[in-house]
C-alpha cells in the first residue's frame, strides 16, 4: 500500500510492542524502513519478538527495552537510553491493561492497576519524550491507541474507560500546546481486533467472542493490517497536517450503537412490507 521507504530514517518507540496490535504495528513500521524499539515488562517476550522479526529479512533491526511504564524512573532511564544515539521521532502509546468486572466489585488496587498503565504510564512516556523534543527543537509525533468508549464510556470496563478518556484528553491538549513546536499528537480508536491479550481478559465465554466480533455494520472483526496501515499513515510525514485527531476504525460499531433506530436492521422483509402505506 505504501512505498517501501515511507518510514525510512525514523526512530519509533512502540510501548507494549512485544505482543498483539503493538507487535503488528512495530513489524509494519520496520518493513517500511523505521528503526523500531519495543518496550514492555516481560523481557523474554520482547526478546523473542525481536528475534523472530529480525530473522525474517534485512530491514532495520528491531530492538527492545524492558520497561514498566508505571515506573516514572524506569521510563526516564529508557528514554535517556533511546536518545543516547540520537532523538526519537515517533512515540506510539500502545501499552495497556484491561479486564471486565462489575464496577462495584473493583478494589482500589484493581482501579490503580489499569489507571497506572494506561493513564499514568502513557503520560510519563509522552512527557519524557516531549520534554526532549522541545529542548532539542526536534519535531515529534505521538500516536496513542485508545478505544471508541473513550468518549462514550462503557459499563464493565470502568478503569479502562476513564483512562482512555484521559489519554484522548492528553492528545487534544498537547496537540495544541506542542503543535507550534512541530510536535503532532493523534489517536486511533479501534473496535474489536482479535489479540490474545484482549480476548483472554475481555471475552467471558468463547461463544460471546463471535457475537461481539459481528456486532458492527460490517459483521466482522478488524484485521491487524487494516489498523497498521492507518498507523503507518499517521506516523508518516504524509499526515503532516493531521493534529489532535482521533480516527475510529471499528467497522461502524459505535455509531450502530448510537442511532436510535439502528436496531431496525433486525426487521424482516415481511415487517417492512407490513408497514408500507397501502396503495388505494
Ligand atoms: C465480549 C467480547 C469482548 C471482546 C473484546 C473486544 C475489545 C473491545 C475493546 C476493548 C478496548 C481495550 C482493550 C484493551 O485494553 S486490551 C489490553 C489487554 N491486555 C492487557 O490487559 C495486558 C496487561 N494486563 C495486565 O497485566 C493485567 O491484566 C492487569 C491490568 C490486571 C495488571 O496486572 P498487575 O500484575 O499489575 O495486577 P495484579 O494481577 O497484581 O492485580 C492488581 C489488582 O487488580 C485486581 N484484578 C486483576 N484482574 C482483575 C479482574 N479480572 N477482575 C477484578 N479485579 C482484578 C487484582 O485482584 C488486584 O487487586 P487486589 O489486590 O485488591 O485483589
Ligand atoms: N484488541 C482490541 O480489540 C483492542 C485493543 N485496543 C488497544 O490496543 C492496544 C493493544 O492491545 P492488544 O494488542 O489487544 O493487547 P495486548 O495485551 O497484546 O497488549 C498490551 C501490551 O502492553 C504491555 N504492557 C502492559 N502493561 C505494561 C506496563 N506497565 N509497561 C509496559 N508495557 C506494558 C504488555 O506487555 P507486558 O505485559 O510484557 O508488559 C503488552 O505487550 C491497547 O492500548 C488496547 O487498549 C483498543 C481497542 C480494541
Amino acid at each position: 500500500m505504501y512505498k517501501d521507504d515511507l518510514l525510512a530514517g525514523k526512530k519509533v518507540l512502540v510501548t507494549g510492542g512485544g505482543t498483539g496490535l503493538g507487535r503488528s504495528m512495530a513489524e509494519h513500521f520496520r518493513r517500511l524502513g523505521a528503526a523500531v524499539v519495543i518496550c514492555g515488562r516481560r523481557q523474554d517476550v520482547l526478546a523473542q519478538t525481536c528475534e523472530e522479526v529480525n530473522a525474517r529479512d534485512d530491514a532495520p533491526e528491531m530492538t527492545w527495552k524492558g520497561c514498566d511504564i508505571r515506573d516514572a524512573q524506569a521510563v526516564h532511564d529508557m528514554v535517556e537510553a533511546i536518545w543516547s544515539d540520537g532523538p526519537l521521532d515517533v512515540l506510539v502509546n500502545n501499552a495497556a491493561g484491561n479486564f471486565i468486572s462489575r464496577s462495584h466489585e473493583l478494589s482500589s488496587r484493581a482501579v490503580d492497576a489499569v489507571l497506572g498503565i494506561v493513564l499514568h504510564g502513557t503520560s510519563y512516556v509522552t512527557l519524557a519524550c516531549g520534554k526532549r523534543w522541545l529542548a532539542g527543537e526536534h519535531a515529534g509525533n505521538v500516536l496513542s491507541i485508545v478505544t471508541s468508549y473513550a468518549w462514550t464510556g462503557s459499563a464493565y470496563v470502568l478503569p479502562s474507560a476513564m483512562a482512555k478518556a484521559g489519554v484522548l484528553a492528553m492528545t487534544r491538549s498537547l496537540a495544541v500546546e506542542w503543535g507550534p513546536h512541530g510536535i503532532r499528537l493523534n489517536a486511533i480508536a479501534p473496535g474489536p481486533f482479535p489479540t490474545k491479550g484482549a480476548w483472554e481478559r475481555l471475552v467471558p465465554r468463547p461463544e460471546l467472542a463471535e457475537r461481539f466480533e459481528q456486532k458492527n455494520p460490517l459483521r466482522r472483526a478488524g484485521r491487524h493490517e487494516e489498523l497498521t496501515n492507518l498507523a503507518c499513515y499517521l506516523i508518516s510525514d504524509q499526515s503532516g497536517y493531521v493534529n489532535g485527531e482521533v480516527v475510529t476504525i471499528d467497522g461502524g460499531e459505535w455509531l450502530q450503537g448510537a442511532g436510535q433506530f439502528n436496531f431496525l436492521s433486525e426487521m424482516t422483509d415481511g415487517d417492512w412490507e407490513a408497514i408500507k402505506p397501502k396503495k388505494k
